[in-house]
């Protein structure tokens, strides 16, 4: 049995504080039925808790931590440029830099912002495709997650799908009005859609990769019927790849499907555990962005010289030319991602437990589940129960995985084979609880 007894007073203490005791709700354990650990520090692949419980860590701040935590290139450096002060509000080089290193990876963005946030990032996107199109409505997709903005919490993933509150209080009618929603991976829902009400919608988001209705992948063709389907209708298409970004491939789905956006939001890695995200797309889109053209967005911390110097750098480590002959760094973490699917689904054929896995390169997840998922309603048709049970026992083992099922687990270069081995008995054990 783990000693959380430190995590849970300081829960307590914490409730009193802020709401539920967190500042995001996923963190709350609420939907598992424990206290979640409090971390002291992390480094590497493992997280360690306040009462002394070391964990290998695939949740890696929700998917930041790529390269592991504290690194020390990128630590090396944040220490450098907190010497030079932490934040000036005008403009600065590296935030050049960090624009030039993202386009490297991701071409369709000619012109980038750099915001603080996922949320930002895909609520500004929104802004501005209503402001480049002059239409109201948006599409988004059941069980997909795109922040907290109030157009885009409708039916959405992630905490929203977790705690099954797909629509939250706050959200008024006007607003949800023009958001429209139709399930994922549903051919003809999109069609129709746009038959119907294709003259009147600005915009198209999805996560190309879904990774908030747990990780879900596009079926053959889908995003090239968005991308087709858009474009006969002047509608722009977005890729949230805040997730899936420098994941699903180095240059995340986009790459990994060959279908261009108009727009891409992009997040967590790009600022190496500190606060950035970004969006930015076609020329003659993101000119429309004040100051350059009249949609206006801002932020006093947007392109913060700390949270751009760990974006730089852990782009430089994922980005590093390999060693002739050897795969790059976004091939090593799909190959170990691949040995750990395999492994965790062997062991659930052993025990006997119908589990399926899901892998998009360096992020994967599991479902207990007998049928397919593909979208929102086979993901929530899934075994909660038994995630629970494998969740904990996996926690017990120093095993630290994200505490929902709705919710998608990622590799760092970090992970060594062994750490990597130990994960797959570790679920030989947890498995045989299910
Ligand atoms: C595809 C996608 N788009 C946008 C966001 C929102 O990003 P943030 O505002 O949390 O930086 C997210 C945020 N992801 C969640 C985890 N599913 C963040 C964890 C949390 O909410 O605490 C996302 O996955």
């Amino acid at each position: 049995m783990l000693n959380l007894e430190k995590s849970a007073a300081a829960f307590e203490e914490a409730k009193k504080l802020m709401p539920g005791g967190v500042n995001s709700p996923v963190r709350s354990y609420r939907s598992v039925d424990c206290n979640p650990p409090f971390i002291a520090r992390a480094e590497g692949s493992h997280i360690f808790d306040i009462d002394g419980n070391e964990y290998i860590d695939y949740v890696g701040s929700w998917g930041p931590m790529v390269v592991g935590h504290a690194h020390p290139q990128v630590v090396k450096a944040l220490q450098e440029a907190a010497a030079r002060g932490t934040s000036y509000g005008a403009p600065t080089l590296i935030e050049s830099q960090l624009a030039k290193k993202v386009m490297e990876v991701y071409p369709s963005m000619e012109v980038i912002r750099m915001v603080n946030s996922g949320t930002e990032a895909t609520m500004s996107a929104l802004r501005l495709a209503r402001g480049y199109t002059g239409r109201n409505k948006i599409v988004k997709f059941i069980g997909c997650y795109h922040g907290h903005s109030d157009s885009l919490l409708v039916k959405a993933g992630s905490g929203m799908a977790t705690f099954g509150v797909p629509d939250s209080p706050g959200v008024t009618p006007g607003t949800a009005q023009d958001t429209i929603t139709i399930p994922y991976n549903d051919f003809e829902a999109f069609k129709a859609v746009f038959a119907e009400q294709g003259a009147e919608i600005a915009a198209v988001i999805v996560e190309p990769v879904a990774g908030n209705m747990g990780l879900v992948l596009p079926k053959p063709g889908y995003l090239d019927l968005l991308r087709k389907v858009t474009t006969e209708h002047g509608a722009l298409l977005i890729f949230d790849e805040v997730m899936c970004g420098f994941r699903a491939s180095l240059g995340g789905a986009q790459a990994a499907y060959a279908v261009k956006p108009d727009l891409t939001c992009l997040g967590k890695i790009i600022g190496g555990g500190l606060p950035v995200a970004a969006y930015g797309g076609r020329r003659d889109i993101m000119e429309k962005v004040s100051p350059a053209g009249p949609v206006y967005q801002a932020g006093t911390l947007s392109g913060n010289p700390l949270a751009m110097t760990a974006g730089l750098e852990t782009l430089k480590i994922i980005t590093a030319p390999p060693e002739p002959g050897e795969p790059d760094y976004s091939r090593v973490l799909t190959i170990r991602t691949k040995k750990l699917v395999l492994g965790v689904a062997q062991k659930a054929k052993e025990a006997g437990v119908t589990l399926q896995v899901q892998q998009a390169g360096s992020m994967f997840g599991f479902f207990f589940s007998d049928k397919e998922v593909t979208d929102y309603e086979t993901s929530a048709a899934a075994d909660q129960e038994a995630f629970k049970v494998w969740f904990k026992a996996m926690l017990e083992q120093g095993i630290y995985l994200a505490p929902s099922q709705f919710e998608t687990l990622f590799m760092s270069g970090a992970h060594t084979d062994e750490e990597i081995d130990r994960t797959i008995e570790a679920a030989g054990v947890a498995l045989k609880k299910v």
